[in-house]
């Protein structure tokens, strides 16, 4: 029987769609002996501290690629916008399994929208790229960030410590909470997603045998629709510094259809732009060079200088 060893970190989520993706590959190849091995990322370890000003590229992921690099795992399984645009050498995301949905979800006590929130409520959330949006559609709520995982977070917004919190859906569908914990899915025309919001990334040293079997399990869509939104992060950005966001999709023509967006993190300043082409790299080549000429890099130095 094959035998693979998978790396996975350590948290609930991370376990249960490894799992989960685990699964769906015996499904395909059930001769597989696959094992999980879990693995302290320095993204988990650090929790006091909000993430944007750690810094540096890849807390969720640097620890697993180093077990890679030492055979201790064949394959590791990633949430993608986890993952750095960049990879070292010699290894490669191999198979992009497909997206769940990729909306983030808004969740409030009382169930209260949005738009219907008191002035001055408090929303908890340790995205930048969400704040910003949160602070250009709603200026007059807070924002306050908040950590832990999902359990933890809808914790704290039951005790009241907020008003409101945003999580990805993905998340919340994945470790089965059910639809009415959700108040509401922010669509990405109020509320751009993530940068591979709700996609796996399947990540392999290159040349591994493991390639073969993955085959079945690629979603030649996602991928795509990834591989825009991640050359977009690449060109742009990628510091964690700097509220980014993009959303692509495969329209009629089966061309790749992207929207990428910059915002400073009061909501004030916004730079979006969006492409088509039936070239996936060329899609977010085309919103990079467009942001670039109305002047988003701007933001992006200046985040970068302030830390
Ligand atoms: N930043 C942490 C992270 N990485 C992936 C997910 C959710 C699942 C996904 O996007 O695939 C989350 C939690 C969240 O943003 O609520």
């Amino acid at each position: 029987m094959p035998k693979f060893i998978v790396g996975s970190r350590r948290s609930q989520l991370a376990l249960t769609q490894s799992k989960q993706f685990i699964n769906t590959l015996k499904q395909a190849h059930p001769e597989l002996d696959i094992e999980i091995k879990e693995i302290v990322t320095k993204g988990d370890e650090i929790v006091n501290v909000q993430l944007s000003k750690v810094g540096g590229k890849g807390l969720f992921v640097k620890e697993i690629e180093q077990a890679l690099f030492n055979k201790e795992i064949d394959m590791a399984i990633h949430s993608l916008k986890d993952v750095p645009s960049e990879l070292p050498d010699g290894l490669q995301i191999s198979c992009i399994p497909s997206r769940e949905d990729r909306r983030d979800a808004y969740i409030a006590n009382d169930h209260l929208k949005l738009k219907d929130l008191a002035p001055n409520s408090v929303v908890g959330t340790s995205s930048l790229r969400r704040g910003a949006q949160i602070k250009s559609i709603r200026p007059d709520v807070e924002i306050q960030w908040i950590r832990g995982n999902i359990d933890t977070r809808l914790k704290k917004l039951k005790n009241g410590q907020y008003d409101a919190i945003i999580l990805a859906a993905a998340g919340l569908h994945r470790m089965g909470w059910s639809e009415d914990v959700i108040t509401e899915y922010l669509e990405p025309e109020l509320m751009i997603p993530a940068i591979g919001q709700g996609a796996l990334g399947i990540e392999t040293r290159v040349g591994s045998d493991i390639e073969h079997y993955l085959k079945s399990v690629h979603d030649d869509e996602t991928a795509r629709t990834t591989t825009a939104e991640r050359i977009f992060l690449a060109q742009m950005d990628g510091s964690c510094k700097v509220p980014i966001g993009g959303y692509a999709t495969i329209n009629e023509q089966d061309e790749v259809q992207f929207t990428g967006l910059i915002m400073s993190e009061d909501g004030q300043e916004k730079y979006m732009h969006t492409a088509t082409h039936h070239d996936a790299k060329e899609a977010g080549l085309l919103v990079a060079k467009a942001l670039y000429e109305q002047g988003a890099k701007e933001i992006i130095d200046r985040l970068n200088e302030e830390m």
